[in-house]
């Protein structure tokens, strides 16, 4: 019986029929090359086009796509993610702004004049941009209905990934539905009168002062680290400090009323941060555009268990544009496991954050992660969103 999508549209249980084949001969074929685990992930793609299908799922008069609710392993972390009352997946049409003439709010984190606002501004354009103390705070903003969207930093092109965020979308249960490329031109920002000699030290978020790392070795000053760029331009500005700057936006330095001492004090002029658009909904991934998937991943031990992970992405010609990996914190350690020269052996057990260059409307990408959830402990699709082809 066919029910109406109450869940991310690509997930279903580890039960469900074999999804229709791509034409690849690999997928036809026993997979001796991978091991079978111990415990299998309940979590697979699932949209193709065209009336019902194999799973039981249909797609409906509009093209949106409704699959049967399959019972979930209560032992998986995906089910804990996809609560049966979540509402409609959102269509493209949602990703631009509010409906009806409203203004979409959406949360980002940082004082007005932190880079994380003009991101969300170029996400969304006329949003109503809604300023959050932590990261925490904007996912929470989400979550509880007080905003309708969040749009939060995940990489930068100098300063690398924003770790704390890669834990916070394991944590929640946002879906990511966009992306937004924004560069990032940093300016060493002091109150009026103060010159650059004067400065014993510059405060700014951690990534910044990361990305201005040569002028501020340069200036020989002390870096002090707060919780975003224009919160460290409101600081030296509402203490009146002499002895220090902020590195931060000359947005910022317009709102908080500071002098620009410098501009373009980044290492390299090119420097990009990427910012994830979160909604409590999943999209409806196309294929007519390109489109990328993020998903997170955890595997069994065993030697080149990730690179079969991987190859099941090479294997079908899909691109990652992305790899991470992070400690599992709530079981950083596995079990001890022996070895005869070193005795007990602890290994980290880890998560695999993969972002690759395909729809989950794509069997091709359906594939690949039925054919990754083989042996992953552990899968869930993070989203599956357009790729931000504009200049930053
Ligand atoms: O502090 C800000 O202005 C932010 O928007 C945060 C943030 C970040 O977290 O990476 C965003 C973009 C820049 O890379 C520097 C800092």
């Amino acid at each position: 019986m066919a029910m109406a999508a109450t869940r991310a549209p690509w997930i279903q249980s580890a039960s469900s029929p074999t999804l229709g084949a791509e034409g690849n001969p690999i997928e036809a074929a026993p997979s001796r090359l991978f091991f079978r685990p111990r415990r299998r992930c309940p979590v697979s793609a699932s949209i193709r086009a065209g009336g019902a299908r194999g799973d039981g799922s249909q797609l409906n008069n509009s093209g949106a796509i409704e699959l049967n609710r399959a019972p979930l392993d209560s032992s998986s972390e995906i089910a804990s993610k996809d609560s049966p009352t979540l509402p409609r997946p959102l269509s493209r049409a949602d990703l631009s702004g509010g409906g009806n003439g409203s203004r979409l709010r959406v949360a980002y984190q940082g004082l007005p004049g932190a880079y994380s606002e003009s991101a969300a501004e170029k996400a969304y354009p006329n949003c109503e941009a809604v300023p959050c103390a932590t990261f925490e705070s904007a996912f929470d903003s989400v979550e509880n209905w007080n905003v309708d969207r969040a749009v939060l930093p995940i990489e930068n092109s100098l300063g690398g990934s924003i770790h704390r965020n890669y834990d916070l979308l394991l944590r929640h249960k946002l879906h990511i539905v966009g992306e937004v490329k924004y560069a990032v031109s940093h300016c060493l920002l002091a109150n009026h009168g103060v010159k650059v000699e004067q400065l014993k030290r510059v405060l700014s978020h951690p990534q910044a002062l990361a990305q201005c790392e040569h002028t501020l070795t340069k200036l020989g000053v002390v870096r002090e680290n707060v919780d975003d760029t224009a919160g460290a331009a409101k600081f030296i500005a509402d203490n009146k400090l002499e002895d220090a700057g902020a590195v931060a936006s000359s947005f910022a330095a317009e709102i908080y009323g500071l002098n620009i001492l410098a501009r373009n004090i980044q290492d390299d002029s090119d420097n990009v941060t990427r910012f994830l658009m979160l909604a409590r909904e999943p999209i409806i991934p196309g294929t007519e555009k390109p489109f990328k998937t993020s998903i997170v991943f955890s595997l069994e031990e065993g030697p080149g268990v990730l690179f079969k992970a991987l190859a099941v992405f090479a294997m079908r010609d899909i691109n990652l544009s992305k790899i991470e990996s992070r400690p599992q914190q709530s079981r950083p350690l596995r079990g001890s496991e022996c070895d005869k020269r070193y005795g007990a052996l602890h290994y980290f057990d880890y998560l695999f954050y993969v972002d690759f260059e395909s729809s989950m409307a794509s069997p091709v990408a359906q594939n690949a992660l039925k054919h990754l959830k083989e042996f992953a402990t552990f899968l869930r699709v993070l989203g599956s969103y357009p790729v931000d082809t504009t200049h930053a």
